[in-house]
């Protein structure tokens, strides 16, 4: 752990552990993977303690990472990289991984967030496997298989927490008993008294599913939203094919060439109600889209309102070949659509007598429309927020509710982000920090001990910097005014990130025991 050179003046309240995953290295020997998300985890952590900052950072020992090391080459797909295990060298093992692999066994580098369930922290990403890690050593623990527990063969790195710190997270289930379906699940963050082993896993529940409209192409989601009573899950065409995935390893090809998005379908919205844990069967949908984050989802006046940030297709992905991110990568990049935060707003009710063709949206302050059709259904178009900004943030306490910051990266026309943004989604008003050679991670809000107002608190970031002379450092900004706080520069390299959370003291004290 190393400890930091500050400036400006670290508040006192502020104790605990900011954790970050994100993807920390991209070649083994000689082997280099192709894309930045196949990258082996690399967790880091800046802890505050009595006005102090300390850095600290290790590879999360996954299986993936430790064979890979072993056999000082790639060995374990993931998302852009194909891989060969060694016993299927040769083109007839590679015909037998096939047959004894139709759903393939995926990598456990989970690269992408960090979960809490109970008191436990697992690193995450999109398959079936999380990693358990103690957040204050960072060192890797139990390997959890999510299908022990949940018939699940993908799950998101972006669970959500109730106020009682349950969890709440979407899976798919691919092709089990012949159906495929979106399955939402909780994680109880507490075991019943006197259990010996205390793993909340093991009280996972599966709350409902979703069935997907297509068996062999469920589509892709990187995260979903959640109101007070309903879970908002988007059914995009950007969709897996499972026969190609299936055959994937034969065919030498990558799980990203298994994805594919579908510019002539549609885009198709689910709400599910928390107590009855059943779709509301009206359909409702927009135009081909692709989303990654929701950025929050609340209701009012009989209306659900959630806000998402969009793509017009799905060359994000593209966009993070390592083959682009070169020095040229501003001019290889330019050509991939932008995100854009959207709202949609959906109504729950209308009357009988509602007129084909009429806007049932009762907000006066969107844009958005919701159309009646023909057929009863409801199509959705969305007002434009905001543009050039992804890995949204907001302040967690008012989750699935009425809300009106986004705290983001700004990004332009290249992969990296350059800005952290302010958006107030009420006025379209913003609030920008940015610096020469700066990048900046996704922001964390943290509220102060005894917030009264939305951004009553602070935004922790990490700024990698692309100037060598200019270090690295944990930036804290004041949430409202968008002013530093302090910064605490870190002596070594940092590796840009991808999602984290912030842990105070108080919920890491059952880690000493
Ligand atoms: C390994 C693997 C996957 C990995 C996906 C990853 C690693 C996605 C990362 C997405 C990010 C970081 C998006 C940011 O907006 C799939 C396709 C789920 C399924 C096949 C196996
Ligand atoms: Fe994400």
């Amino acid at each position: 752990m190393i400890r930091t050179a500050l400036s400006g003046e670290i508040p006192n309240w502020l104790q605990g552990i900011l954790l970050r995953n994100g993807p920390g290295m991209h070649t083994v020997g000689e082997t280099r993977y192709n894309h930045w998300f196949d990258g082996l985890a690399l967790i880091h952590s800046f802890t505050f303690k009595n006005g102090e900052v300390y850095y600290r950072s290790k590879y999360l020992r996954s299986d993936t990472y430790n064979s890979n090391i072993e056999a000082n080459r790639i060995v374990v797909s993931e998302f852009g990289t194909m891989a060969y295990p060694d016993p299927c060298k040769n083109i007839f093992a590679k015909a037998f991984c096939y047959l004894s692999h139709i759903i393939p066994e995926f990598t456990d580098n989970c690269l992408i967030n960090i979960m809490k369930t109970g008191d436990e922290f697992y690193a995450t990403s999109e398959t079936n496997f999380i990693r358990k890690i103690n957040p204050q050593t960072l060192e890797t623990l139990e390997k959890v298989d999510y299908t022990k527990y949940v018939a699940v063969n993908l799950a998101t790195a972006h669970p959500h927490y109730d106020s009682a710190g349950n969890v709440l997270n979407v899976g798919t289930s691919i092709a089990g008993k012949g159906k495929t379906k979106y399955v939402v699940f909780k994680i109880p963050s507490s075991v019943p008294e006197g259990e010996k082993k205390k793993s909340c896993l093991k009280h996972l529940e599966v709350m409902c599913s979703v069935p997907s409209r297509s068996l062999l192409h469920p589509s892709y989601y990187h995260s979903f939203g959640v109101t007070e009573n309903y879970i908002v899950f988007i059914e995009q065409p950007f969709k897996l094919d499972i026969p190609k995935l299936a055959t994937a390893y034969f065919r030498g090809v990558n799980w990203a060439s298994c994805l594919s998005f579908h510019k002539d379908n549609k885009t198709w919205f689910h709400f599910i109600d928390k107590k009855t844990k059943k779709d509301i069967s009206t359909t409702f949908y927009t135009d081909a889209m692709v989303l990654f984050h929701h950025v929050n989802a609340y209701e009012e006046d009989g209306q659900i309102i959630f806000d998402v940030i969009c793509y017009a297709d799905s060359s994000l992905y593209e966009m993070f070949y390592l083959k682009y991110l070169n020095a040229e990568f501003e001019e290889n990049t330019k050509h991939f659509s932008l995100p854009a935060c959207k709202r949609f707003v959906v109504p729950l009710q209308w009357g009988k007598d509602a007129e084909i063709g009429s806007n049932l949206v009762r907000l006066p302050s969107t844009t958005a429309t919701a159309l009646k059709e023909n057929d009863g259904s409801i199509y959705c178009q969305p007002e434009t927020i905001y543009e050039g900004i992804e890995l949204p943030r907001i302040n967690y306490d008012y989750n699935g509710k009425k809300y009106r910051y986004i705290f983001a990266a700004g990004v332009q026309w290249s992969p990296v982000p350059t800005q952290i943004v302010k958006v107030d989604v009420l006025t379209k008003k913003s609030l920008t920090w940015r610096e020469e050679h700066c990048w900046p991670a996704e922001p964390t809000f943290v509220p102060y001990p005894h917030a009264k107002e939305e951004d009553d608190g602070i935004i922790l970031s990490s700024i990698v910097t692309s100037d060598p002379r200019k270090a690295p450092f944990l930036l804290i900004l004041d949430a409202k005014t968008f002013t530093e706080v302090a910064r605490a520069t870190v002596d070594v390299e940092l590796h840009l990130d991808l999602h984290g959370m912030f842990v105070p003291e108080k919920d890491l004290k059952s880690q000493e025991d």
